[in-house]
């Protein structure tokens, strides 16, 4: 292992930078030579690197977004654009990448290594989502979470004063990890989550028996799911239930920028450093997690292959402090 790349992809999630800078001073602490793939599999298809040296990574943990930019990459999806992939890497010289991103980044690293005998491939986890198997939490995750409970506090103050029920809509395309946190945090009254059939009904009931027990207004937390704005729909069903008016506030993509929390500079640089360590170790093929406060290395298929569950006491214990 003498040269390896560095790249992020999917959406960006703050602590990304941090895990950047994190790989870096670890390459050079042992003599590898870096470089960063810009725009994430875009760059990966076409070699477009820059060389990543102390002064590139100086001055950007406390930076969100990704200082080596991202993107959503339809070239990867074909077996072509993996093959140029490939092709790019042996002329860039890589012997190692480190891939931050989500769970569709490592679908593609998986088939990218399963199609070419290319470089060491090691994933990092990083996904406002945090829907990626084989770690407790994705860097990125703590920051968006912290940005949807605060925006459910500043809502809270206005729902009380006027008497409302409002719908604040969330990320998680397919989890409802971000909706259950911030939930809990948030003190919701009910939540939507990509995991539990949508049921107008029950949502309904739930919130009119709040206002049977005396409230007077009421916050459900929605996982957008696969249809970001689905919740002008449920606020306009449950209002006409409830005969009660209700307001919609989709947060967006509020949610994936800022500063990282600690939590996620931390993470990140962990992360960061222990991609690198498994290149110099001869792993490929896997990513490196956090889980029960211990480093994992899970492979790569399983990441996107398995299913990472919801924990299960936190949803149990919202059922009834919802109430
Ligand atoms: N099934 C797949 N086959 C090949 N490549 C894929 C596949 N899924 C995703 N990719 C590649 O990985 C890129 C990133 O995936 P995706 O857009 O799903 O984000 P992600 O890594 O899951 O991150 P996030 O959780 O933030 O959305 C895609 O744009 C595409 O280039
Ligand atoms: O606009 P974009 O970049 O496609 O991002 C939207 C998606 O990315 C995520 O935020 C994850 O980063 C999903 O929750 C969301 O569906």
């Amino acid at each position: 292992m003498k040269r390896i790349g560095i790249l992020t992809s999917g959406g960006d999630a703050p602590g990304m930078n941090a895990c950047i800078r994190a790989a870096v001073r670890t390459a050079l602490a042992h003599d590898l030579a870096v470089v960063g793939i810009r725009r994430g599999y875009a760059g990966l298809v076409t070699g477009d690197a820059v060389p990543l040296d102390r002064g590139a990574i100086r001055n950007i943990i406390h930076l969100g977004g990704t200082v080596l930019e991202t993107s959503r990459n339809p070239d990867f999806y074909t077996e072509e654009g993996r093959r140029r992939a490939a092709e790019a890497i042996d002329r860039m010289g890589l012997d190692g990448i480190v891939l931050i991103g989500g769970e569709g980044t490592f679908h593609g690293a998986s088939l990218l290594a399963a199609e070419n005998d290319t470089a060491a491939l090691v994933g990092v986890p990083g996904s406002i989502d945090n829907d990626v198997y084989g770690t407790d939490y994705c860097i990125g995750f703590d920051t968006a979470a912290n940005c949807a409970v605060q925006a459910i506090d500043r809502i809270r103050d206005t729902a009380r004063s006027h008497e409302r029920l409002f719908f604040i809509e969330v990320m998680g395309r397919t989890a409802g990890f971000l909706a259950l946190e911030s939930g809990i945090a948030g003190g919701a009254e009910e939540l939507v989550i990509p995991e539990e059939d949508l049921s107008i009904a029950r949502i309904s009931e739930r919130i009119g028996a709040g206002f049977t027990i005396g409230k007077k207004s009421a916050i459900v937390v929605v996982a957008e799911g696969k249809t970001p704005g689905i919740s002008f729909e449920i606020a306009k069903e449950v209002s006409e239930r409830l005969d009660f008016d209700s307001r919609v506030v989709v947060l967006g993509h509020l949610q994936r920028g800022g500063p990282p929390t600690l939590r996620d500079r931390v993470l990140g640089s962990l992360l960061g450093a222990a991609a690198v360590e498994a290149l110099l170790e001869g792993r490929s093929g896997c990513m490196v997690g956090e889980v029960g406060g211990d480093l994992a290395c899970t492979p790569l298929e399983e990441t996107w292959q398995k299913k990472k569950p919801l924990n299960e006491n936190l949803r149990r214990i919202f059922l009834f402090l919802s109430e």
